[in-house]
């Protein structure tokens, strides 16, 4: 009896010790072997600090930068990035830092840049954080292997230019209903104060709805002013909690985002629904995204005569909603930020307005005069360079793999900091900080010199499937509001480059509009 009973607790400590081995290990060990690891192949790094790695140093670093504005400069990555900035900094281009107990590698080295970004099954986009993530967007951004090529290869022709086409009166009427305000709030007099960036968001938000859901537009609206609550509840769980597993919890708002999870999945069901019907009674519109994607769909199942071939209709939904998280915020925020840097260098936006003026006098803006304009192609390339609105790219390796003269550890996160390589003086220059679109004048590559510096729309097989509707959505806003207001910074403007997924300017954009 008694020795079954030892037996029994030797048999529950080993299972315990075994657990509390694998905790440390997990948690302190491994990290520091890996640390090891690359500290001997010569990389500099921070020292892995217990649970959290760095992550503590960063939300300090990022509340502090937060907590004021800035002078008005374009040296905004210590701001934006405080951590990474200060890291590569003091310890070098290629370095390395914590994300909880995951290694973080800084690649900055271009050819090692266009390796990683090349070869997209070996460097996959990061798995395995906060699940919560996964509400916010799914679909082509987070499928890997034959299953993105798949998606990808079903979802580019809506994104063609022959079919961008169609969706320019879009474009038009969701500015024209942006325009329409301002012009009624300066309707009392010639000039007034107008915070631009909410109705920038609108605008970003209604193109979207419109362009993904054509007739069905007013349910699209709601469906994204639900995952716009979404988006909010989600940085708010990531931002505010840092206590692992906490996040989980059902909390009220944990809850919510449940919710309106399941309500935007059954409202686009019943989109898709009703369109298939319309398809199939050979009704339906071709010219949406929606649209495009369940033809394309068709044709994929179809051609290989399998439904397994083509896309379900949970990723169709999962598609859709993506099309909202990956195009409006970015959008709206290079528009903002181009509004708030042609109020600034005003000499700039005479110029873009005179070309404006030039190709369509007070015409409505069209297609192929949309593709004539050349200054404000370099205004946009300067815009996306000093503001990138994704400020980096991350990468994941599940193998240890060899990237130049360094071997990885699996599990390492790889990431390219594409603003703070926007900014890099070895690469741009002594004027990296000066808005001069003019460096773009003789085109994107001239100025890079065809190395891989320039990210904006990230690069490789994996590059935007959306920056032609982006770069075409942009330019009839901005050639519409050159036509009937100038613009220039208001005193209550405040310089605060922040991110919230994408780079946002924290206390608005207010701008002084004067009617022409
Ligand atoms: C100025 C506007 C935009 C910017 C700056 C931007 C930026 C980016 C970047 C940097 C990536 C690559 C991410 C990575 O490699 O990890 C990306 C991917 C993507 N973007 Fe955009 N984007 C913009 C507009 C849009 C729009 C309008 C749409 C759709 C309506 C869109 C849909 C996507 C999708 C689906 C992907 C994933 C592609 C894939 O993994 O194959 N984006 N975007």
């Amino acid at each position: 009896m008694e020795i079954t009973t030892v037996s029994w607790v030797v048999g529950v400590a080993s299972i315990f010790l075994f657990y509390i081995w694998r905790i440390l290990n997990l948690l302190w060990f491994k990290p520091k072997k890996i640390e090891k690891l690359l500290r001997d192949q010569g990389l500099k790094g921070t020292p892995y600090k217990f649970i959290y790695g760095d992550l503590k140093e960063m939300v300090h670093m990022t509340n502090e930068a937060k907590a004021k504005p800035m002078s008005f400069s374009h040296d905004i990555a210590p701001r934006v990035s405080p951590f990474f900035h200060k890291s590569i900094t003091t310890l070098g281009k290629s370095c390395y830092t914590w994300m909880g107990t995951k290694p973080v590698v800084h690649v900055s080295n271009p050819t090692l840049i266009r390796e990683i970004l090349a070869n997209y099954n070996k460097y996959q986009k990061p798995r395995g954080g906060n699940p919560l993530s996964k509400l916010l967007a799914r679909g082509l951004v987070d499928v890997e292997g034959d299953q993105w090529v798949k998606h990808r290869k079903i979802i580019n022709p809506a994104f063609h230019l022959e079919k961008l086409k169609h969706m320019v009166p879009a474009f038009y009427v969701s500015c024209s209903e942006m325009i329409d305000k301002w012009e009624k709030i300066l309707s009392e007099e010639r000039s007034s104060e107008v915070d631009v960036w909410p109705y920038l968001q609108t605008f970003s938000s209604d193109v979207i709805s419109r362009t993904a859901f054509g007739s069905s537009f007013e349910e699209g609206r709601k469906i994204f002013e639900l995952q716009r609550e979404l988006g909010g509840l989600i940085i708010k769980a990531i931002n505010s909690v840092y206590i692992p597993g906490l996040r989980f919890l059902p909390t009220k708002n944990n809850k919510r985002m449940k919710e309106i999870d399941q309500q935007v999945k059954d409202s686009i069901k019943s989109i898709i629904d009703k369109r298939v019907v319309a398809m199939k009674a050979g009704e339906a519109s071709h010219d949406d995204l929606l649209g495009i994607l369940l033809h394309s769909n068709y044709k994929e199942i179809k051609q290989c005569e399998n439904n397994n071939f083509g896309l379900s209709i949970e990723d169709i939904i999962e598609e859709c909603k993506l099309f909202y998280f990956a195009g409006q915020e970015t959008t709206g925020n290079m528009l903002v930020w181009t509004m708030i840097l042609l109020a600034k260098h005003s000499e700039w936006q005479a110029r873009a307005r005179e070309e404006v003026l030039r190709v369509f006098g007070d015409i409505k803006p069209n297609v192929d005069g949309l593709s004539q304009l050349k200054i404000i192609n370099i205004i946009f390339n300067e815009v996306l360079r000093l503001y990138s609105p994704a400020v980096i790219l991350r990468r994941m390796i599940h193998d240890e793999t060899k990237l130049d003269n360094l071997t990885l550890p699996a599990g390492s996160i790889i990431q390219i900091n594409t603003l703070i390589l926007h900014h890099d003086k070895d690469t741009w220059g002594e004027d990296v900080n000066e808005f001069k679109p003019e460096r773009f004048s003789e085109g994107v590559s001239q100025v890079t010199k065809g190395q891989v510096v320039y990210l904006p729309f990230g690069g490789g097989p994996r590059i935007c499937i959306g920056q032609n509707f982006a770069l075409l959505e942009a330019k009839m806003a901005l050639a519409m509001i050159l036509q009937r207001f100038s613009f220039e910074l208001s005193f209550s403007y405040s310089h605060a480059p922040y991110t919230m997924l994408t780079l946002q300017p924290q206390f608005g954009a207010h701008l002084i509009l004067h009617n022409l």
